[in-house]
């Protein structure tokens, strides 16, 4: 698995032609835009935790049947300083990292102190963000990075605290059909009280006189929470919508703020300051988005650990859900390097596997409903939601499949009722062997997997014109651990889960986290993607990228 998790991977910024295997449908043009960690050791130092590594972008261009592949480092801040130095100088997710090393007693104290409140990494290596027509590389602290989707080149950063007052965000915003951006963060002890805040950025805006043409300048808080405790707020990664309510986990997993305080001091990772409190409930707030007020109702459940919401929808007077959901934060904890190089299949069981639960709440509790009587009459599912007293109400979901992670829909449905999930299948172990269809209806799956193949989550793209919610193909880059098979874009027919095509590339690919797929037709405005200049052919490459 070091081929995988451990190695630092060579960037690939000419473009690379794929050799392609089988068909890729005319109607299929644009790019797979993608992000993940690439590069683990720095100089002498290594990162601890996968989740660590230096962003590396990478994109296959689909154009007239033929693919094109480059990758390219984000060269955040952090990038740049440690590649300076020859070493790590800023601290990630689960590695603290000492910039200075101090000369002398005075100046030792004064870094401490600065680092109480700290300025955290530009590293974005987990997801990309459409911003009206621009593009943002995406983790889930206070900084965003814009990127050059053609040429993957790292443009501005961007501070999220310059237009709404949070600490971190998540990386999995939401779109409504106009493209606007719906997304949460915390605000951490901002006048003595920590809050969760939802906001919204546009996609485009009017020209403004003072504000300029900046969607961020257009940024509008849309309602925030309180945080149940304010020097504990919960840990979330992402959160779901319906065409009406926003729905948000506060799971007993979360942030120790006075251990994050004096994290640098006691030369221990933002990583150890997170922690799982079984005892604890897990509440569920639900947002009404035409009044930007939660529900009066007191949501809870068991304690979950959740990092993905798959969708969410409104049927019949209640809200259903799917999340995948464990029972701990093992998962966290797989991620250390050491734990995914060595003795891997002992080191890497999950002590919770990953469930895909549907949750279902009621939007009006009956005040004539006996305490401990099920409020969800709904049929389609066996989630239920019993009455409480105290306007509380205890939910308890439907186990739909045991096994899935990094959920994806047909994003149209987004909010709305839906059938199909595509996801990466993981058993006991937190690394991908196959892909899957789950059916919510018939709840059964089609699955995709091959020796030696670790798929990268698995993106849905519709075939233009559709009406059937599974009428598109599947795309996932696949890294092999066969030294005889090159790593390949997979394309598969969403329908039946038969491939149509794969586009072998002679590189070392990286596993990969999250992205987005950007169709041609998509540039707008812009009318063409920016053309790319023509260079010289690059090494094991049939052709250059076709000049778009
Ligand atoms: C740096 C940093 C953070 C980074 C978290 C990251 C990078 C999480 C990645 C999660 C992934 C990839 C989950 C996949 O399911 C925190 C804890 C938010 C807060 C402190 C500073
Ligand atoms: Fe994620």
């Amino acid at each position: 698995m070091d081929i995988i998790f451990g190695r630092n991977k060579k960037e690939q910024v000419e473009p690379v032609k794929a050799k392609v295997t089988g068909t890729i449908p005319a109607w299929l043009q644009g790019m797979l835009l993608r992000n993940g960690p690439g590069m683990h050791t720095v100089g002498e130092t290594r990162y601890n935790h996968w989740f660590d590594g230096l962003a590396l972008l990478h994109s296959f261009t689909i154009r007239d049947g033929d693919v094109y592949y480059r990758s390219r480092y984000l060269r955040s801040d952090t990038y740049n300083a440690n590649v300076e130095a020859n070493r790590i100088v800023v601290s990630e997710f689960g590695t603290m990292a000492y910039p200075d090393p101090c000369k002398n007693i005075f100046s030792k104290a004064f870094s401490y102190l600065s680092h109480t409140i700290p300025d955290f990494t530009d590293n974005c290596l987990i997801n990309i963000m459409k911003c009206g027509e621009d593009f943002y590389a995406t983790t889930e602290t206070n900084y965003i990075r814009k990127i050059n989707p053609q040429t993957l080149e790292t443009l501005e950063k961007v501070d999220y605290r310059k237009y709404v007052a949070i600490n971190l965000a998540t990386a999995h915003p939401h779109y409504d059909e106009a493209g606007n951006i719906l997304n949460m963060g915390t605000s951490v002890v901002d006048k003595g009280k920590t809050k969760y805040v939802m906001f919204k950025i546009p996609a485009t805006v009017p020209e403004d006189q003072n504000k300029g043409k900046s969607p961020w300048k257009h940024t509008e808080v849309f309602c925030s929470i309180p945080a149940r405790s304010f020097l504990s707020p919960s840990y979330y990664h992402s959160f779901g919508v319906t065409e009406n309510y926003i729905i948000f986990l506060e799971q007993p997993f979360k942030l120790d703020i006075l251990k994050m305080a004096t994290a640098y001091i006691r030369g221990v990772s933002w990583a150890s300051c997170l922690t799982f409190h079984k005892e604890e409930k897990t509440y569920i707030h639900i947002i009404d988005q035409r009044t930007r007020k939660p529900l009066r109702t007191k949501f809870y459940t068991d304690p979950l650990v959740v990092f993905h919401h798959v969708n969410a929808f409104e049927e019949d007077g209640c809200i259903l859900f799917d999340v995948v959901a464990y029972e701990d934060s093992s998962l966290y904890q797989l991620f250390y390097l050491a734990n995914l190089n060595q003795d891997f299949e002992e080191n890497s069981r999950l002590t919770s596997a990953p469930t895909l639960r549907r949750f279902a709440l009621p939007l009006h509790v009956d005040e004539s409903a006996e305490v401990g009587s099920n409020l969800i009459k709904v049929a389609s599912t066996t989630a239920t939601a019993l009455k409480d007293r105290d306007d509380q109400v205890y939910c308890q979901p439907e186990l739909l499949y045991e096994g899935l992670e990094l959920p994806r829909i047909n994003y149209a449905h987004n909010g709305k009722q839906y059938r199909y999930i595509f996801a990466a299948e993981v058993q006991w172990s937190p690394i991908p062997t196959k892909i899957i269809k789950y059916d919510t209806l018939t709840k059964s799956s089609l699955k995709w997997g091959e020796e030696n193949c670790w798929p990268a989550e698995p993106l849905f793209v519709p075939t233009p014109g559709a009406t059937d919610e599974d009428d598109g193909v599947i795309l996932s880059a696949i890294v092999s651990t066969d030294p005889q098979k090159l790593p390949f874009l997979l394309i598969l027919d969403a329908k039946n889960f038969t491939e149509l095509a794969r586009a072998s590339v002679d590189v070392e690919m990286h596993l990969d986290l999250h992205g987005i797929f950007i169709p041609d037709a998509d540039w707008g405005s812009r009318k063409q993607p920016p053309s790319e200049e023509r260079r010289d052919r690059a090494p094991n490459c049939d052709d250059v990228a076709p000049q778009t």
